[in-house]
C-alpha cells in the first residue's frame, strides 16, 4: 500500500517534500498545532494548488478553515519518505566532500545514520571524522552483508567511481548515491540517485549569461 502511494508521486514531488517537512516542523516548534496550504504556499513561494496536490500523496486531509494538523502532517511526509525510520549506510571516499557529508546534521535529524566510512588512503584508515571510523576499503565487502547495510554514498574521485560501485553491488548493496561526476553502470535493481553541484551551478551560470546578454541588446 505504501509502495504503491510512493510510485504515484512524481520525482519532483518528492523533492519538495523535504522543504514541506522542514515548514512543518518550524511551526510544530513554534507551538502551531495546525497549518493551510496558503500558508506553505507563500512561505514556499509556490501555489497553493501544488502544495494540495503535493500533500494529497500524504493521505492527510486537511480540515476546512483549520487546515492540516501540524504533528499528523510531519509523521506522513516522514512516513512517506522512509524518513521513520533509521536508515543506515556506508560512505565510500572519506575525502572533503565525504567528511562534509558526515558532518551534515540534517542527515542525522532525518534518519540517515552515517556508520562507517571506508577509505583506501593509508592515512586515513583509523582515523575518525566526527566519530565515525574510516576502515579500509578492502573490509567493505565483509561488512555490507554483515552489518545489513542497503545504501552506500559515494564520493571517491570520479575514476574508481564505476570500479568501487561494482565492488558495492557485487556485495549485495542496495542503492548508491552518487556525488561523482560520471553515470554508474549497475544492474536495474539497484537504486542509484545522482547528486550534482556543477548540474545546479550550471543552471545559475547559464541564466547570468542570458541576463547579461540580454541587458547587452537592451544597452546597444
Ligand atoms: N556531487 C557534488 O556536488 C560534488 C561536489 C564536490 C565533489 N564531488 C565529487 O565527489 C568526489 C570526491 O570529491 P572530494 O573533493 O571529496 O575528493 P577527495 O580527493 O577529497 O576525496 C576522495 C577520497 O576518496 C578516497 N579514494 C580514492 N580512491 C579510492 C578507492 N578506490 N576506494 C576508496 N576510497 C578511495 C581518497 O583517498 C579520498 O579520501 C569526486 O568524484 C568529486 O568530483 C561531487
Amino acid at each position: 500500500m505504501e509502495t504503491k502511494e510512493i510510485k504515484s508521486i512524481s520525482k519532483a514531488a518528492i523533492r519538495r517534500m523535504p522543504l514541506y517537512l522542514s515548514l512543518v516542523k518550524q511551526q510544530i516548534a513554534m507551538g502551531e498545532k495546525t497549518l493551510s496550504s496558503t500558508f506553505i504556499a507563500e512561505k514556499l513561494n509556490t501555489e497553493a494548488i501544488q502544495v494540495r496536490k503535493d500533500l494529497a500523496a500524504t493521505g492527510v486531509v486537511g480540515q476546512p478553515r483549520l487546515g492540516f494538523c501540524s504533528e499528523e502532517l510531519a509523521a506522513a511526509i516522514e512516513r512517506l519518505l522512509g524518513w521513520d525510520n533509521l536508515q543506515e549506510a556506508f560512505l565510500i571516499g572519506a575525502g572533503n566532500l565525504g567528511s562534509a557529508l558526515i558532518g551534515y546534521e540534517p542527515f542525522i535529524e532525518n534518519g540517515l545514520n552515517i556508520v562507517a566510512a571506508f577509505d583506501n588512503d593509508s592515512d586515513k584508515i583509523g582515523t575518525e571524522i566526527r566519530g565515525v571510523k574510516v576502515l579500509s576499503i578492502d573490509r567493505l565487502e565483509n561488512l555490507i552483508g554483515r552489518m545489513h547495510i542497503k545504501l552506500a554514498i559515494l564520493t571517491v574521485p570520479v575514476e574508481v567511481a564505476q570500479q568501487t560501485a561494482e565492488r558495492l553491488v557485487s556485495d549485495g548493496i542496495e542503492a548508491i548515491w552518487n556525488f561523482t561526476p560520471t553515470k554508474i553502470i549497475v544492474p536495474d535493481e539497484v537504486i542509484v540517485e545522482r547528486t550534482d553541484l556543477a548540474a545546479g551551478y550550471a543552471q545559475i551560470s547559464s541564466r547570468l549569461a542570458t541576463k547579461a546578454q540580454r541587458k547587452a541588446a537592451e544597452n546597444g
